[in-house]
């Protein structure tokens, strides 16, 4: 990222400083982005703690000062909703007071629709929702945007430079977000999931847990960016591992019975309809 260009971005409230707040900022202090302010928010006073001596980010507990939320929004042009989704209608009963005109109040809560945002704020106020990853914290973040009904052009090219600031951003409409969360949202957790089991595979077989890490986390790390880098597809790439007759095809035979891609619809159907209980209230 030493190369990157500077990103300018105005005054910025945090509201919940937990996994995903936390992988947001990461990407707001890196060298090339100056946002004009930053205000962090967070229920607990240790965790705020943590983030007080960052340079240019002042931090407010909840527990400690009830108006820490209403004082953070306060003169914030981009306001960034990282509570968790049953919270977020009462925090935007809190704050809309002290939203000025114009601010745009952007959600990465699961499920939570901006018609239900828009219904507790004035016109005035442009909602938009976003659903990142935690690979944000590494600047490899897939973050999904969509605009609120009151959004203009310009808004959303704001929050789009916001989440490039961790990674890449993908515009849908909103009747697609919650699709895109059980993909990319969760995505990770997917992933090392996947990464679990075959690292236990490899010590069942008698690697100790350092070499197994390395085995395994060195295989997804390389697959991946040989992936990206190549012009073939993955099932090309795999076809490349699977010599006929061959050990891996073996090993492919016994995962095919398992019929991943229909266990991934069912996993992905079921992250979708506990977003929409979440969108429920
Ligand atoms: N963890 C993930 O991978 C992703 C999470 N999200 C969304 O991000 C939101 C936060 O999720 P996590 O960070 O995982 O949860 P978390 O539980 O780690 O963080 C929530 C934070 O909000 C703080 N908080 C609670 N009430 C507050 C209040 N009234 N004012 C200020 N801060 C308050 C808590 O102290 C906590 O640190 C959720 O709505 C979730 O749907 C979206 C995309 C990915
Ligand atoms: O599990 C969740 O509800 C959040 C949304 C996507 C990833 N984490």
């Amino acid at each position: 990222m030493d190369d990157a260009q500077n990103v300018n971005l105005p005054t910025i409230a945090m509201l919940g400083a937990g996994s995903m707040g936390r992988a947001i900022l990461s990407g707001l202090l890196a060298p090339h982005v100056h946002a004009a302010g930053i205000r962090v928010t967070n229920r607990s006073e240790a965790r705020a703690a943590e983030l007080s001596g960052t340079p240019g980010v002042t931090t407010y507990a909840t527990e400690k000062k009830p108006d820490a939320n209403r004082l953070a929004v306060d003169g914030a042009q981009l306001v960034i909703v990282a509570v968790k989704p049953a919270m977020v209608r009462d925090l935007l009963a809190e704050i809309v007071d002290s939203l000025a005109p114009g601010t745009i109040v952007v959600s990465v809560a699961a499920g939570v629709t901006t018609a239900t945002m828009e219904s507790l704020l004035p016109d005035t106020i442009s909602v938009v929702r976003a659903m990142p990853n935690t690979p944000a914290v590494v600047g490899k973040a897939v973050t999904g945007i969509s605009a609120g009904s009151h959004t203009e052009e310009d808004d959303l090219a704001l929050v789009r430079t916001l989440f490039e600031t961790v990674g890449e951003v993908v515009e849908v409409p909103e009747s697609q977000l919650d699709a895109l969360s059980t993909i990319s949202g969760s995505g990770p957790a997917y992933v090392f999931l996947l990464i679990e089991a075959l690292t236990q595979a490899a010590v069942e077989k008698g690697f100790t847990p350092e070499q197994a890490a390395t085995l395994v986390n060195g295989t997804f790390l390389g697959a991946s960016e040989l992936l990206v880098s190549s012009d073939e597809d993955p099932a090309e790439l795999r076809r490349r591992v699977t010599s006929p007759n061959g050990t891996t095809e073996r090993a492919i035979a016994v995962l095919a019975d398992a019929d991943l891609p229909a266990l991934f619809t069912r996993a992905t159907d079921a992250a979708l309809a506990r977003a929409r209980e979440l969108a429920a209230g």
